[in-house]
């Protein structure tokens, strides 16, 4: 049936594109004898108002038939039905409806995937700042899916029975353009969502970071390091935005006796990044594929430890089934120096990009890698994924992103490169 339609749809296309080509056919050929014609004014038997109502008639005769088939067009699109991801099916005991803030955005979304291919129902609310309906448009449509377009800063009404709180700006850029934005989004915006998991009785997983370390004194960061923050610094609005979320998540546990979770998440990538997202893994990756300069910020001594989106993932779904309510480290601990991750990057997409110093970030912690000995013990987790094959897929990602922007005329404007 699809295969008929499909094949209809193109039979249509092509009487279409025929008509047209037939029409502007004759027109010329009218405009070309009525210029010839008009040489020899005096002599000749053209009659041009009359024919130029015909050509009238017959344009308006087409252009009534072109609107008739993209009406049936349109319509034999909409009987096409639309394929989705497979998703398991659970019983009404199983089944749960899950709240994802900030869904649409890169770790959101993929963190959609895996509850609706458990089967659960998933309902994203985002404010599209930096997240985007194509990180889960293969999900829209979808019976279990609800995708909501709502800023968190004013208060939700819905009913759900869990609810993975990630609404923020994550990357450095992105949080800065609006700092005070980001700490409404972090402090009046998780006051709402705790109070949606107050009324719901819901059990609440808040998605925080590695940054409410800072600068860390302490190597690797335990959960039990308590931070070195600068407070009025340029970072403070995400990292003090971020501590404050944590006081109010123990402060509701505590005081209205909630269940809830604290994922403090360390630098993580992945498809989905992105293009403009301004981190250290899509900013190398995109200048080695288009051969500009690797912008590595100040000495490049200062260290990171990457984590693939999948590996995050997983963690965040057991540290939501754990019976475990302190926060909890979701980071991989291989750690690299930014130098080192410039020549990874450099080594494994090839091409003749230089890398070159530029000034060092304020405030840019100089170490960071997770301890997850936590992780182990409570959640039996630990990430799976090698830098290497994490980083080939995101390669592959941002390649065909590059392609896309090449090819589509309506993103021609959008992407800036990183500097
Ligand atoms: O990726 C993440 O998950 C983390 O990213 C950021 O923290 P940060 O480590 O500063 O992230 P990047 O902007 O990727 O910077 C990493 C390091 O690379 C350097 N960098 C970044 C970008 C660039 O083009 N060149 C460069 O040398 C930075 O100065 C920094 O030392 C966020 O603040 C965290 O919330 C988040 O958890």
């Amino acid at each position: 049936m699809t295969q008929i339609t499909i094949k209809f749809k193109h039979i249509a296309i092509a009487g279409v594109s025929l008509s047209v080509f037939l029409i502007v056919l004759f027109l010329q050929t009218l405009n070309n004898s009525g210029r010839n014609d008009g040489d020899q004014a005096e002599t000749s038997h053209w009659k041009f108002p009359e024919d130029l109502d015909h050509a009238d008639y017959l344009l308006n005769e087409a252009y009534k038939k072109i609107a008739a088939l993209e009406e049936k067009i349109i319509s034999l699109e909409g009987r096409v039905p639309k394929t989705y991801p497979d998703v398991n099916f659970l019983n009404y005991l199983k089944r749960k409806r899950i709240l994802i803030t900030g869904g649409a955005g890169f770790v959101g979304s993929h963190l959609v995937d895996r509850l609706m291919s458990e089967g659960h129902e998933v309902i994203v609310v985002d404010n599209f700042f930096t997240g985007r309906k194509r990180n889960v448009e293969h999900w829209i449509g979808h019976e279990n899916f609800e995708l909501i377009h709502h800023d968190i800063v004013n208060p939700l009404f819905i009913e759900v029975d869990e609810i993975y709180h990630l609404a923020s700006p994550a990357s450095p850029p992105h949080y800065m353009h609006n700092p005070v934005k980001t700490i409404k989004t972090n402090t009046l915006g998780t006051i709402n969502i705790l109070g949606l998991a107050r009324r719901l009785k819901a059990k609440i997983l808040i998605a925080s970071t590695s940054e409410v370390y800072g600068d860390p004194n302490i190597h690797p960061q335990p959960e039990t390091y308590w931070g070195n923050v600068n407070p009025i610094g340029p970072r403070a609005c995400y990292d003090e935005g971020k501590r404050v979320s944590e006081t109010l998540t123990y402060a509701y546990a505590k005081q209205e006796n909630m269940e809830v979770r604290v994922a403090r998440i360390f630098n993580t990538y992945g498809p989905r990044m992105h293009m403009n997202d301004g981190r250290v893994v899509s900013n190398f990756i995109l200048q080695a594929l288009q051969n500009d300069v690797i912008t590595v910020y100040g000495s490049g001594v200062q260290t990171r430890s990457f984590q693939y989106v999948s590996d995050l993932v997983e963690g965040m779904v057991a540290l939501m089934s754990s019976n475990y309510s302190q926060p909890v480290n979701l980071g991989n601990p291989v750690e690299h120096t930014i130098n080192e991750f410039a020549s990874i990057i450099k080594n494994l997409v090839g091409g003749h990009s230089k890398v070159v110093h530029v000034s060092e970030v304020e405030d840019d912690p100089q170490r960071r890698r997770p301890d997850i000995s936590r992780a182990k013990q409570y959640l039996s987790w630990e990430p799976k994924v090698d830098l290497n094959t994490g980083l080939h897929k995101t390669v592959e990602y941002f390649r065909n992103e590059l392609k896309r922007f090449k090819y589509s005329h309506r993103n021609k404007f959008k992407f800036s490169k990183p500097s």
